[in-house]
Protein backbone atom coordinates (compact mmCIF):
# COMPACT_ATOMS: atom_id res chain seq x y z
CA UNK A 1 0.00 0.00 0.00
CA UNK A 2 2.89 2.23 1.02
CA UNK A 3 4.80 1.31 -1.97
CA UNK A 4 2.57 2.38 -4.57
CA UNK A 5 1.85 5.61 -2.99
CA UNK A 6 5.59 6.42 -2.84
CA UNK A 7 5.55 5.22 -6.68
CA UNK A 8 2.36 7.55 -7.78
CA UNK A 9 3.57 10.90 -5.97
CA UNK A 10 6.99 10.79 -8.81
CA UNK A 11 4.15 10.67 -12.13
CA UNK A 12 3.74 14.78 -11.59
CA UNK A 13 7.82 14.94 -11.22
CA UNK A 14 7.95 12.62 -14.47
CA UNK A 15 5.28 14.08 -16.22
CA UNK A 16 6.92 17.88 -15.83
CA UNK A 17 10.39 16.52 -16.88
CA UNK A 18 9.01 15.19 -20.10
CA UNK A 19 7.35 18.35 -21.23
CA UNK A 20 10.19 20.20 -20.19
CA UNK A 21 12.01 17.89 -22.16
CA UNK A 22 10.21 18.10 -25.15
CA UNK A 23 9.94 22.03 -24.59
CA UNK A 24 13.72 22.39 -24.30
CA UNK A 25 14.49 19.84 -27.93
CA UNK A 26 11.71 22.04 -29.58
CA UNK A 27 13.69 25.06 -28.82
CA UNK A 28 16.49 24.31 -29.56
CA UNK A 29 15.65 22.64 -33.00
CA UNK A 30 13.71 25.99 -34.18
CA UNK A 31 16.58 28.20 -32.86
CA UNK A 32 19.19 26.05 -34.91
CA UNK A 33 16.51 26.39 -37.77
CA UNK A 34 16.43 30.17 -37.79
CA UNK A 35 20.35 30.03 -38.06
CA UNK A 36 20.95 27.60 -40.69
CA UNK A 37 19.68 28.42 -44.33
CA UNK A 38 20.09 25.74 -47.35
CA UNK A 39 22.06 27.12 -49.90
CA UNK A 40 21.38 24.49 -52.12
CA UNK A 41 18.84 21.89 -51.42
CA UNK A 42 19.72 17.99 -52.92
CA UNK A 43 16.08 17.77 -54.65
CA UNK A 44 17.44 21.35 -57.06
CA UNK A 45 19.19 20.98 -60.33
CA UNK A 46 21.54 23.71 -60.88
CA UNK A 47 22.30 24.40 -64.56
CA UNK A 48 24.40 26.78 -64.04
CA UNK A 49 26.75 27.95 -60.95
CA UNK A 50 25.22 29.41 -57.67
CA UNK A 51 27.54 32.12 -56.52
CA UNK A 52 28.02 33.41 -53.25
CA UNK A 53 30.70 36.00 -52.75
CA UNK A 54 31.86 36.83 -49.25
CA UNK A 55 34.74 39.20 -48.03
CA UNK A 56 38.44 37.62 -48.39
CA UNK A 57 40.05 37.02 -45.66
CA UNK A 58 42.91 38.40 -44.58
CA UNK A 59 44.60 34.79 -44.78
CA UNK A 60 46.12 35.29 -48.16
CA UNK A 61 47.92 38.59 -47.17
CA UNK A 62 50.59 36.41 -45.37
CA UNK A 63 51.25 34.67 -48.57
CA UNK A 64 53.30 35.32 -51.66
CA UNK A 65 50.79 36.39 -54.23
CA UNK A 66 50.36 35.44 -57.43
CA UNK A 67 48.47 37.36 -59.95
CA UNK A 68 45.62 35.78 -61.76
CA UNK A 69 45.40 33.03 -59.14
CA UNK A 70 45.48 34.44 -55.48
CA UNK A 71 41.98 35.10 -54.39
CA UNK A 72 41.00 38.94 -54.52
CA UNK A 73 37.27 37.55 -55.00
CA UNK A 74 35.95 35.39 -52.36
CA UNK A 75 33.40 33.19 -51.94
CA UNK A 76 31.31 30.08 -52.57
CA UNK A 77 29.71 28.47 -55.33
CA UNK A 78 27.35 24.90 -56.42
CA UNK A 79 26.55 23.22 -59.82
CA UNK A 80 25.06 20.35 -61.67
CA UNK A 81 25.89 21.37 -64.81
CA UNK A 82 29.85 20.78 -64.54
CA UNK A 83 29.58 16.51 -63.96
CA UNK A 84 27.30 13.91 -65.16
CA UNK A 85 25.28 11.73 -62.77
CA UNK A 86 26.55 8.99 -65.07
CA UNK A 87 30.26 10.45 -64.43
CA UNK A 88 29.47 10.47 -60.94
CA UNK A 89 28.57 6.98 -61.12
CA UNK A 90 30.87 5.80 -62.39
CA UNK A 91 33.71 7.22 -60.10
CA UNK A 92 31.57 6.16 -57.28
CA UNK A 93 32.37 2.66 -58.66
CA UNK A 94 36.08 3.70 -59.00
CA UNK A 95 35.69 4.51 -55.38
CA UNK A 96 33.69 1.61 -54.06
CA UNK A 97 36.69 -0.79 -55.59
CA UNK A 98 39.22 1.07 -54.24
CA UNK A 99 37.83 1.48 -50.33
CA UNK A 100 36.97 -2.54 -50.56
CA UNK A 101 40.81 -3.25 -50.71
CA UNK A 102 40.72 -1.52 -47.26
CA UNK A 103 38.64 0.80 -45.08
CA UNK A 104 39.31 2.77 -42.09
CA UNK A 105 37.38 0.33 -38.57
CA UNK A 106 36.29 3.98 -37.99
CA UNK A 107 33.58 5.62 -40.01
CA UNK A 108 35.63 7.89 -42.79
CA UNK A 109 37.85 6.26 -44.99
CA UNK A 110 40.08 8.14 -47.73
CA UNK A 111 41.78 6.87 -50.81
CA UNK A 112 44.46 9.09 -52.53
CA UNK A 113 44.57 8.66 -56.26
CA UNK A 114 48.03 10.76 -55.99
CA UNK A 115 49.72 9.53 -52.75
CA UNK A 116 48.02 6.13 -53.31
CA UNK A 117 47.14 6.04 -49.21
CA UNK A 118 44.35 4.24 -48.87
CA UNK A 119 42.15 4.01 -45.16
CA UNK A 120 43.19 0.35 -43.59
CA UNK A 121 41.51 -0.73 -39.96
CA UNK A 122 43.48 2.56 -38.13
CA UNK A 123 46.19 3.04 -40.37
CA UNK A 124 46.87 3.90 -44.09
CA UNK A 125 48.43 1.57 -46.95
CA UNK A 126 49.78 2.78 -50.12
CA UNK A 127 47.39 1.28 -52.57
CA UNK A 128 49.86 1.26 -55.59
CA UNK A 129 52.26 -1.09 -53.10
CA UNK A 130 50.45 -2.98 -51.41
CA UNK A 131 48.15 -3.80 -53.77
CA UNK A 132 50.09 -3.55 -56.96
CA UNK A 133 48.49 -7.02 -58.63
CA UNK A 134 45.62 -6.04 -58.36
CA UNK A 135 45.70 -2.48 -58.89
CA UNK A 136 44.45 -3.21 -62.74
CA UNK A 137 41.51 -4.64 -61.19
CA UNK A 138 40.45 -1.61 -59.53
CA UNK A 139 41.34 0.97 -61.68
CA UNK A 140 41.97 1.32 -65.83
CA UNK A 141 43.17 4.38 -68.05
CA UNK A 142 39.95 5.17 -68.62
CA UNK A 143 39.06 5.80 -64.85
CA UNK A 144 42.34 8.03 -64.83
CA UNK A 145 41.39 10.01 -67.80
CA UNK A 146 37.88 10.56 -66.72
CA UNK A 147 39.64 12.23 -63.39
CA UNK A 148 41.58 14.40 -65.26
CA UNK A 149 39.23 15.75 -67.49
CA UNK A 150 36.64 16.28 -64.56
CA UNK A 151 39.64 17.95 -62.72
CA UNK A 152 40.05 20.42 -66.00
CA UNK A 153 36.43 21.43 -65.53
CA UNK A 154 36.40 22.10 -62.66
CA UNK A 155 39.47 24.20 -63.11
CA UNK A 156 37.56 26.12 -65.35
CA UNK A 157 34.21 26.77 -63.81
CA UNK A 158 36.45 27.85 -60.81
CA UNK A 159 38.54 30.28 -62.94
CA UNK A 160 35.67 31.45 -64.63
CA UNK A 161 33.55 32.00 -61.52
CA UNK A 162 36.43 33.69 -59.24
CA UNK A 163 37.93 36.02 -62.94
CA UNK A 164 41.02 33.98 -62.59
CA UNK A 165 43.22 32.65 -65.53
CA UNK A 166 43.00 28.74 -65.31
CA UNK A 167 46.49 28.59 -66.49
CA UNK A 168 47.59 29.90 -63.36
CA UNK A 169 46.18 27.38 -61.32
CA UNK A 170 47.16 23.99 -60.13
CA UNK A 171 46.34 20.83 -58.78
CA UNK A 172 47.63 20.09 -55.18
CA UNK A 173 47.37 17.60 -52.91
CA UNK A 174 46.01 15.92 -51.51
CA UNK A 175 43.05 14.76 -53.76
CA UNK A 176 40.77 12.06 -52.38
CA UNK A 177 37.40 9.92 -52.72
CA UNK A 178 35.99 10.14 -49.25
CA UNK A 179 33.69 7.34 -47.94
CA UNK A 180 31.53 8.05 -44.67
CA UNK A 181 29.20 6.10 -42.69
CA UNK A 182 27.73 6.52 -38.90
CA UNK A 183 30.58 3.91 -37.61
CA UNK A 184 31.94 5.50 -34.78
CA UNK A 185 35.55 7.34 -35.04
CA UNK A 186 38.07 4.83 -33.83
CA UNK A 187 41.47 7.83 -34.47
CA UNK A 188 41.33 11.06 -35.31
CA UNK A 189 41.19 10.48 -39.17
CA UNK A 190 37.86 8.80 -38.59
CA UNK A 191 37.27 12.88 -36.89
CA UNK A 192 36.10 14.36 -40.49
CA UNK A 193 32.76 16.58 -38.98
CA UNK A 194 35.03 19.15 -37.21
CA UNK A 195 34.83 22.69 -38.47
CA UNK A 196 38.34 24.05 -40.42
CA UNK A 197 39.89 26.10 -42.31
CA UNK A 198 41.55 24.43 -45.80
CA UNK A 199 43.95 26.44 -46.03
CA UNK A 200 45.28 25.94 -42.65
CA UNK A 201 44.13 22.38 -42.54
CA UNK A 202 46.16 21.45 -46.04
CA UNK A 203 48.50 24.58 -46.48
CA UNK A 204 48.67 25.08 -50.29
CA UNK A 205 44.77 25.23 -50.86
CA UNK A 206 43.47 28.67 -52.67
CA UNK A 207 40.60 26.90 -53.99
CA UNK A 208 38.87 24.17 -52.83
CA UNK A 209 36.25 21.89 -54.62
CA UNK A 210 34.50 18.87 -53.74
CA UNK A 211 32.36 16.64 -56.16
CA UNK A 212 29.62 14.64 -54.55
CA UNK A 213 28.79 10.85 -55.87
CA UNK A 214 25.87 10.27 -53.60
CA UNK A 215 22.66 11.98 -52.56
CA UNK A 216 21.91 13.22 -49.06
CA UNK A 217 18.52 12.33 -47.87
CA UNK A 218 18.61 8.83 -50.31
CA UNK A 219 21.88 7.30 -50.07
CA UNK A 220 22.84 8.61 -46.81
CA UNK A 221 21.34 11.13 -43.78
CA UNK A 222 23.19 13.82 -42.03
CA UNK A 223 26.55 14.93 -43.95
CA UNK A 224 25.71 17.86 -45.01
CA UNK A 225 28.25 20.27 -45.70
CA UNK A 226 28.26 23.37 -43.61
CA UNK A 227 29.73 27.13 -43.90
CA UNK A 228 29.75 28.09 -40.75
CA UNK A 229 29.44 32.01 -40.90
CA UNK A 230 29.61 34.46 -37.93
CA UNK A 231 25.59 35.10 -37.78
CA UNK A 232 24.09 31.79 -39.62
CA UNK A 233 24.70 27.91 -40.81
CA UNK A 234 24.45 27.68 -44.10
CA UNK A 235 24.24 24.29 -45.54
CA UNK A 236 24.93 22.18 -49.15
CA UNK A 237 23.15 19.62 -49.80
CA UNK A 238 25.12 16.30 -51.48
CA UNK A 239 23.93 15.36 -54.41
CA UNK A 240 25.79 12.93 -57.29
CA UNK A 241 26.93 14.81 -59.56
CA UNK A 242 27.21 18.15 -57.76
CA UNK A 243 30.24 20.16 -57.76
CA UNK A 244 30.98 22.92 -54.53
CA UNK A 245 33.70 25.10 -54.71
CA UNK A 246 34.85 27.84 -52.23
CA UNK A 247 38.07 30.18 -51.87
CA UNK A 248 40.04 28.27 -49.05
CA UNK A 249 40.46 30.41 -46.40
CA UNK A 250 38.82 31.42 -43.72
CA UNK A 251 35.91 33.38 -44.75
CA UNK A 252 34.58 29.68 -45.73
CA UNK A 253 35.41 28.55 -42.19
CA UNK A 254 33.13 24.69 -42.59
CA UNK A 255 32.59 21.51 -41.42
CA UNK A 256 30.34 18.27 -42.67
CA UNK A 257 27.93 17.22 -40.48
CA UNK A 258 27.88 13.57 -38.61
CA UNK A 259 26.31 11.05 -41.30
CA UNK A 260 23.87 8.99 -39.19
CA UNK A 261 22.35 6.34 -41.75
CA UNK A 262 23.68 4.83 -45.34
CA UNK A 263 27.01 5.77 -47.09
CA UNK A 264 28.07 8.98 -48.11
CA UNK A 265 30.98 9.31 -51.08
CA UNK A 266 32.43 12.04 -52.02
CA UNK A 267 36.12 13.49 -54.31
CA UNK A 268 38.15 16.16 -52.65
CA UNK A 269 39.91 18.48 -55.82
CA UNK A 270 41.76 21.43 -55.23
CA UNK A 271 44.13 23.79 -56.22
CA UNK A 272 46.88 26.34 -55.73
CA UNK A 273 48.63 29.38 -56.83
CA UNK A 274 51.96 28.26 -56.11
CA UNK A 275 53.58 26.28 -58.51
CA UNK A 276 55.53 24.99 -56.28
CA UNK A 277 52.86 23.05 -54.32
CA UNK A 278 51.24 22.12 -58.05
CA UNK A 279 51.11 18.28 -58.58
CA UNK A 280 50.80 16.48 -61.65
CA UNK A 281 47.34 14.81 -62.55
CA UNK A 282 47.59 10.95 -60.83
CA UNK A 283 48.31 8.50 -63.17
CA UNK A 284 48.64 4.44 -62.85
CA UNK A 285 51.46 3.41 -62.04
O1 LIG B 1 33.19 16.13 -47.97
C1 LIG B 1 32.90 17.30 -47.78
O2 LIG B 1 31.77 17.76 -48.03
C2 LIG B 1 33.92 18.26 -47.22
C3 LIG B 1 35.22 17.66 -46.84
C4 LIG B 1 36.17 18.69 -46.32
O3 LIG B 1 35.82 19.66 -45.72
C5 LIG B 1 37.60 18.54 -46.60
O4 LIG B 1 38.00 17.53 -47.19
O5 LIG B 1 38.37 19.44 -46.21
FE1 LIG C 1 37.41 21.14 -45.71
Amino acid sequence: QRQAFTWRSYIPLLLLLTVLTAALTWLYLSLSDEFTETLVSRGEVLTEPRIFLVQCSEDYENHKRFPGCTPTKCGRAVTDSVVTKEEAQILKRLAERGLALGGSDGGASILDLHSGALSMGKKFVNIYRYFSNQISEVFTEEDFKLYRDVRGRIQKVIAETFGLDSSQMYLTKPTFFSRINSTGAKTTHDEYWHPHIDKVTYGSFDYTSLLYLTDYGVDFGGGRFVFMDSNSNRTVEPRAGRVSFFSSGSENLHRVEKVVWGTRYAITVSFTCDPDHGIADPTLP
